[in-house]
Order: structure tokens, then sequence, then C-alpha cells
């Protein structure tokens, strides 16, 4: 059911002290919030609470959690929790939070009482199985209170666990708020307006909560004002994702084009899992980031033949007139195309005739063989280069190196391997990458023996490693340079079509 004119979006706010509060509460103004949720049951006294209520700038929840941590004794929470309760109905706070389980019995007492205060009835779930059923029926529950709004919040160990979440959402007949919390959760904020969410939740500036994401990318990234049911689902399949600079991109590049799409980060465990749960033909598409690019092959009804002898998919499209998964790999022909005009760039430059590929011919020096150690192995040897793998296990890089009739060495003769000039070094690993970006795979002195280096790793931007090689003269290609043109590449496959490369550009320079 639709409850919404314009999408309500609220900053939770959980301070310590009545003097943070209400400073936080400047900060949700000042970042665009409708309204403020202030949970109050870590404000020490309850005249503080007084304080914080009669100074607010903006319509609030008042919210009371029992499952906080900070609480010592379960008598004391209820005696405090009713004080704020009462409290937040006599100053007329525009919603009254009740938590069912704690403060049932207060429902009723609060409802005469109000004069304007609409009044939310909520349950919190514990971690475990929900099955939309038992969502379901606590929903009922909670609107037979005869609340104005109902809002449920459950803890979730699998972003899979958030699909009867919005099936709640789709199906309520009065106004609900929902929550899924911790990290896998964060989709029941981003999505939740597709399924008729009236409100969806976000933190402050510098504060993370886990689940929620910041206001400011609800307003400025995600404009999730914008989202509605016939809205379709992108976003990148990853573990980690949080690094993932795709929403950045693909966002504002849907919005560019007039395409009602939404990109957002989907913290997957299983990805067969994911993709059995999210099945319905609003998720549209989705961009496959470590560690799932190998699993996501058998992931697909069909693979695009250069994915499949690669052994990654980087890209997964529904097909709309079948609703079948294809998967594609735009990771090697983003790296491959991005070195070839690097080393064309380089060879006009200094006067020589391009030739077919310029790769060709070259020892190609890879580091790491996971998925995208793959896309560059597969992309080199099609050139023609001879492929040398140098990864942690010995035992992967020995097989991938057996798939491009290539070599494997030790990585610990990484750093000295210096046969012949002219060579191109490519890292593919995670070495360099945020936090660790002291990090380098290859000494600055040796990097000497290479006319390219090319760097996978895009957080940071300049790793040491190209700072080095750019220092010592040595053409570099960045991560970033790849990360354009894999989005490029799948953006076209997204939207069955479109490119706006100079916008894409443009995005990444101004944002990254
Ligand atoms: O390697 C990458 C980067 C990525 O995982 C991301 O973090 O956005 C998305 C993938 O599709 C791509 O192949």
């Amino acid at each position: 059911m639709g409850f919404r004119e314009k999408l309500l979006v609220c900053a939770t706010i959980e301070s310590e002290t009545k003097e943070e509060m209400v400073k936080s509460m400047e900060i949700a103004k000042e970042e665009g919030a409708d309204l403020v949720e202030l949970c109050m049951e870590s404000i020490p006294n309850i005249s503080d609470v007084e304080l914080v209520l009669k100074q607010r700038t903006l319509p609030a929840i008042v919210s009371f959690r029992q499952n906080s941590q900070k609480f010592l004794c379960k008598g004391d929470t209820k005696h405090k929790c009713l004080q704020v309760l009462r409290l937040a109905v006599e100053l007329d706070v525009e919603f009254v939070e009740i938590d069912l389980e704690l403060a049932s019995n207060m429902i009723h007492e609060v409802m005469q009482k109000r004069e304007n205060s609409k009044i939310i009835v909520s349950s919190y779930v514990k971690c475990g199985i929900h099955s939309k059923e038992k969502l379901g029926n606590l929903l009922i529950c909670l609107q037979s209170t005869g609340a104005d709004i109902v809002k449920l919040v459950t803890e979730v160990a699998y972003i899979t666990d958030v699909a009867p979440v919005f099936h709640v959402l789709t199906h309520s007949q009065v106004p609900v708020i929902v929550r899924a919390v911790g990290d896998r959760g964060l989709i029941s904020q981003l999505l939740g307006p597709k399924y008729g969410a009236f409100m969806v939740s976000g933190s402050l500036g510098g504060k993370s909560i886990p689940g929620l994401p910041p206001l400011l990318s609800i307003k400025n990234i995600y404009k999730l004002d914008n989202v509605d049911v016939d809205t379709k689902v992108f976003g990148v399949v990853s573990n980690p994702v949080g690094h993932s600079k795709g929403p950045l991109l693909h966002n504002p590049a849907f919005r560019y084009c007039g395409y009602n799409g939404i990109y957002v980060p989907l913290l997957v465990d299983n990805i067969k899992e994911f993709l059995r749960v999210y099945s319905c033909t609003d998720f549209a598409g989705f961009s496959i980031g470590l560690p799932h690019k190998e699993a996501a092959v058998a992931c697909c009804d069909e693979v695009d033949p250069l994915a499949k002898s690669i052994g990654a998919v980087n890209t997964i499209v529904r097909r709309p007139a079948d609703g079948k998964l294809v998967g594609y790999n735009t990771d090697c022909d983003a790296c491959i195309t991005a070195i070839e005009d690097a080393l064309r760039e380089r060879q006009v430059s200094n006067g020589e005739v391009p030739n077919v590929s310029p790769i060709a011919g070259r020892l190609f020096v890879l580091v790491g063989a996971g998925g995208a150690g793959r896309a560059l192995a597969f992309g080199a040897r099609s050139k023609g280069a001879r492929v040398v793998i140098f990864n942690r296990n010995f035992e992967r890089g020995e097989s991938l190196a057996r798939a491009v009739s290539g070599e494997a060495l030790p990585i610990n003769h990484l750093d000295a391997f210096c046969p012949e000039s002219g060579m191109i070094l490519a890292n593919c690993s995670a070495i360099g990458m945020e936090p660790d970006v002291h990090l380098t795979p290859v000494s600055k002195e040796n990097l000497r023996s290479y006319d390219l280096v090319f760097d996978a790793v895009y957080t940071p931007r300049n790793t040491r490693l190209l700072q080095e090689a750019v220092e010592i003269g040595v053409t570099v290609v960045s991560g970033v340079e790849m990360f354009i043109r894999q989005a490029l590449g799948q953006f076209k496959l997204f939207t069955n079509g479109l490119a706006p490369e100079d916008f894409m550009r443009k995005v990444v320079l101004e944002q990254f």
C-alpha cells in the first residue's frame, strides 16, 4: 500500500548527552532531515530529556529501546521508559514510539492522553529466521493496538533475511516503518521506498550506524524520493562492499539518462542464495565483486563465451524477455583496452607507429590470480602477450598459468624478477589497498624494467605502486581507469545500450 506523498527522511540520533543530542539535531537539519528520531535510552535523566525535547528544531520521534546494551537493570529501564513516553505526550511531541514488549500496558493510556502526537507501536525482532508469515502476524498484532503507525525492527544475519521485511512493507494496511539492523540490513532503507515505505532513516555526518545509510547519501547519491514501485534495482554484490564506488557512479548516470533505476551496495555472503531469494524481475542487474566473481559463473543461466573462458563473471543481467540471468565479464576489456591505449599514446609520443596490439609479444607480469587477475591473464594472452603469474597461493597461480599457456612463479621471486626490459606489470592483488596503503608488490628500483604499470586497486586512487612508477618515469594505468571502463560496459548491459561516457568520467573525476 502506498502512504507516501513525499518521502520522509529521518535522522536517527543516538547521543549520550543532551548537548550532543541538541547539536546532532542541528546537523540533521543542515543535512536535510525532515525529522529526527531521538533515542532517549542513553540520556541519563528525565530533566535532560525534557530539555532536549523543548529545544527541538525539527519534528521528532521519541523512542526508548530496551535492547540497548547500555541498560543495567530491567526494572529501571521500564520505569524510565514510561517517564520518557509520558513526558513526550505531555509536550505534544510529533511522534511517540512505544515498544510493544516493553510498554504494551502504556499504549491505552498514551492514546487517551495524546493531543496531536501520533503513536508508533514498534517491535524488535531478534536474529533468527523471520518468515514473511511470522513477520506478517507480528504486524497484525501491532496494528491491532490501534497505533497510527507501526514499526518493525529486525536483526538480520544475511541480506536474504530482508526479503520478508519488504513483503510486510508491501502488504501493510497501515503506515509501517521498517528497519533491518546491521550491515546486511542496509537495503531495508535504500529499497524501502520501492516497496511503499513512507519514511526511511539515515545516520548523521561522520557517525555511521550499521544498516543506516548516511543522510547525505540518501539525499545526494540515492535520491530516494525518486524511487517508486517501478524503479529497477541494480547493485554491487560483494563482501566487503563498503569500499565500492559503484553507487557514486551508477546512480547519477541513471538520472542523467532518465532511467528509473537505483544501484545499491549488496553485502552478500552466499551469491547463489542471494540470487535465489531476490529472483523477481525488478532485481534487474548486478555488478559482481570480490569474492563472488568465480562462483557467479555457475549461478547464471547463460554465460558469455569470454566470461566463460576467463571463469569469472563481473556482471549479471536479468534478460527482460525471459528473466534468465546472463553473465558477462567487463573487467577484461576494461583493463586491456586501458593498457593498450596508454601504450599507444606512449608510442605515438615516441614517434613510433602503433601496431595491432601494443601488448603483443611482451612479457605480462601479473600479480594475483583472483577474478580480476584471471580476466587480465586471458585478455593479455588473447592479445599475444606471454603471461607470468605471481600469486600468494602458488597452486592457484599455476592453474591460471596453465589455462593461458603461461608460467607461474613463487611470489617471493616477484620483486627481483627482471628477465628483460619492456615488460608490463599488472597488480590484481589487494596489495596497497586501503588500509594497507604503504604496501607495494614491487620496489621502486625494480620497476625500471617495466614499460607500463597497471594497478587494479582504486582505493586509494594513487597507490604507492603507481606513485613510485610515475617518479621513475614509467607509464601508468590506474585502477580508476579500469573501474570507469568496466562500469561503462556494465551500464550499457544494464540499460540495453546507454553509455554516457563523458558524464561518467566527469562524475568519477569529481567524486573519487
Ligand atoms: O572489480 C570490480 C569493482 C566492483 O567490485 C566494485 O567494487 O564496484 C564492481 C565489479 O563489477 C568490478 O568488476
